[in-house]
């Protein structure tokens, strides 16, 4: 089987978030994707909603897809969740499952800066796609990585959570950025609402 894992903060989850997943799937003819929001990013503080949170806004947002589903691991395993420690889990449990790691320009251009990323990337192929605001360069990486980084074409969404939590704590609309449910799940837990974030 082929599984495209799409690793994320996801605070919130969005449709840029949906649309590279499903492009990717598409393209490479992967059979599922496995949505896995981190419990603490390496490279970034999280700035909003708990790992718990931001796990009941996947599970929301990938439920009615059967091709999709929701991994818990890493949020909790707790901690930093660098993405060698799961792939070296994943690999031991589902032994007969080759994995592709799903990632937007701005992690493609970061991956040198990875935890282990010369051990990682012979543990597992990348599949980048592009993101608005950031040039995707292969030829910019080290040679070790050029050849396990694979690009998928798709369309360009200018949404990121950084904005939703910025449009939300402004009062403003977020419908059609995030699903109808995830949506709801941040209008009644009032998530966001503070200008702070
Ligand atoms: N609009 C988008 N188009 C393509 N890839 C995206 C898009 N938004 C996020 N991604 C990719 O999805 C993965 C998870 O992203 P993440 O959960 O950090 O969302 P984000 O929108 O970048 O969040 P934030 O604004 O809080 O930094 C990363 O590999 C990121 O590059
Ligand atoms: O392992 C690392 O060093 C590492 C560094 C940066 C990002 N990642 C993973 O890449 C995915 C996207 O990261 P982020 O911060 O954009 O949500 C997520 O699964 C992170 O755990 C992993």
């Amino acid at each position: 089987m082929k599984v495209g894992i799409m690793g994320g903060t996801f605070d919130p989850i969005h449709m840029g978030h949906l649309l590279a997943a499903e492009t990717v799937k598409d393209a490479f003819k992967l059979d599922e994707v496995w949505f896995m929001p981190s419990h603490i990013p390496p490279h970034k503080q999280a700035a909003g909603a708990t790992g718990e949170q931001r796990l009941d806004m996947t599970k929301l947002a990938t439920e009615d897809y059967q091709d999709y589903s929701t991994l818990d691991i890493e949020v909790v395993r707790g901690g930093v969740s660098y993405t060698i420690d799961t792939i070296q889990l994943l690999h031991k449990k589902y032994p007969n499952t080759t994995f592709y790691f799903i990632i937007g320009a701005d992690m493609v251009n970061y991956l040198p800066k990875w935890e282990r990323i010369e051990e990682l990337v012979q543990q597992i192929t990348f599949i980048g796609v592009g993101r608005p605001g950031f040039e995707l360069h292969l030829d910019d990486l080290p040679e070790f990585l050029q050849s396990r980084v694979l690009l998928a074409e798709m369309p360009q969404v200018d949404i990121s959570s950084t904005a939703i939590r910025r449009r939300l704590a402004d009062g403003k609309s977020v419908r059609f950025m995030v699903p109808d449910s995830v949506l709801t799940y941040i209008t009644r837990s009032g998530l966001y609402e503070s200008k702070s974030r």
